[in-house]
């Protein structure tokens, strides 16, 4: 099967965008691998695909899949490029869209800059988690703010790190580091995301606080590993971060592809994101058949 494709990327978070607007391609979670994969594919952090309307009121549905061929609730950089996407193929009547992913509505909107902001819905605290066990963890619930002590092993030196988590739609886990440069990414990232706790899998996020408006990220995804930024890892640090009393409430956000900007009043605010949305190339691919079609 051979489908066309657009390569895009916000913050050196990249995509494959695929139309669906017009007709469903079926894929497999092999074929989202095939195409995220940097060797035998396009190369991507997640796969994008834009659907039609799905209610009144909505412009598109917005699906995403994971390098690793999972489908996921969210992704912030990628709403960027979705608007971004929808409005050079002509596909967006304004330059304000509303957009149903599978956490809720979305409003991306274009900015004069070239920039994009995106309304993220306001952060949830309250997320599904498997409960306690001693082997696994230390819940210190610190003034109705969820921060947990995670440890990272069953062994008795196993290191114990301390977590906020919270949802931005998809599920993340912050911690706070001196030196992001010097932080154990690679190490802790995969033991955090397959932690007991978390029983979807969750985001890793290392922050480290510059000053009161400014931090600087690496996140560790759930099903990419460690990518160049993530959008939705940086509303959910700033917002970590104004929690604890760190941040004041509009943040810029360095991350290793580039620098976002988060704002957010606190309690049932909508947590807002601007950075970049960029077009890399188009081009077409040959899929192989392989494995079961997903939704
Ligand atoms: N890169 C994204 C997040 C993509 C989904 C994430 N890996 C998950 O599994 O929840 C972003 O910019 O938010």
């Amino acid at each position: 099967m051979r489908i066309r494709f657009t390569k895009m990327q916000g913050a050196g978070n990249d995509f494959v965008v695929l139309d669906e607007t017009r007709q469903r391609l079926g894929l497999t979670a092999a074929q989202y691998r095939q195409l995220a994969d940097r060797h035998f594919g396009v190369g991507a952090d997640q796969i994008l695909s834009v659907r039609p309307s799905p209610a009144p009121g909505i412009d598109f549905e917005y699906v995403i899949h994971n390098a690793d061929g999972g489908e996921v609730e969210q992704c912030g950089n990628g709403a960027r490029c979705f608007a971004r996407f929808v409005a050079d193929k002509g596909l967006a009547r304004g330059d304000r869209i509303r957009v149903q992913t599978l956490s809720g509505v979305i409003e991306p909107r274009l900015g004069v800059d070239g920039r994009v902001t995106v309304d993220m819905g306001p952060p949830e605290f309250e997320m599904a988690l498997v409960p306690f066990d001693d082997a696994g963890l230390d819940p210190q619930p610190d003034g109705g703010w969820h921060k947990w002590h995670l440890a990272l092993g069953t062994q008795p030196d196993a290191p114990i790190v301390a977590v906020a988590v919270l949802s931005m739609g998809n599920p993340h886990a912050v911690q706070e580091v001196a030196d992001v440069d010097a932080a154990p990414v690679r190490e802790q990232g995969p033991r955090i995301e397959h932690h007991p706790r978390f029983p979807n899998r969750v985001n890793a996020g290392f922050l480290q606080v510059v000053d009161r408006g400014r931090i600087r990220l690496r996140v560790w995804e759930r099903g990419a590993g460690e990518t160049l930024a993530c959008g939705t890892g940086a509303c959910a640090a700033v917002v970590a971060g104004i929690r604890l009393g760190r941040l004041d409430r509009r943040v810029d956000v360095e991350t290793r592809g580039g620098l976002l900007t988060i704002e957010w009043d606190g309690g049932n605010a909508p947590v807002l994101m601007t950075g970049p949305a960029v077009t890399v190339f188009e081009g077409e691919i040959e899929l192989q058949d392989a494995g079961e079609t997903t939704r």
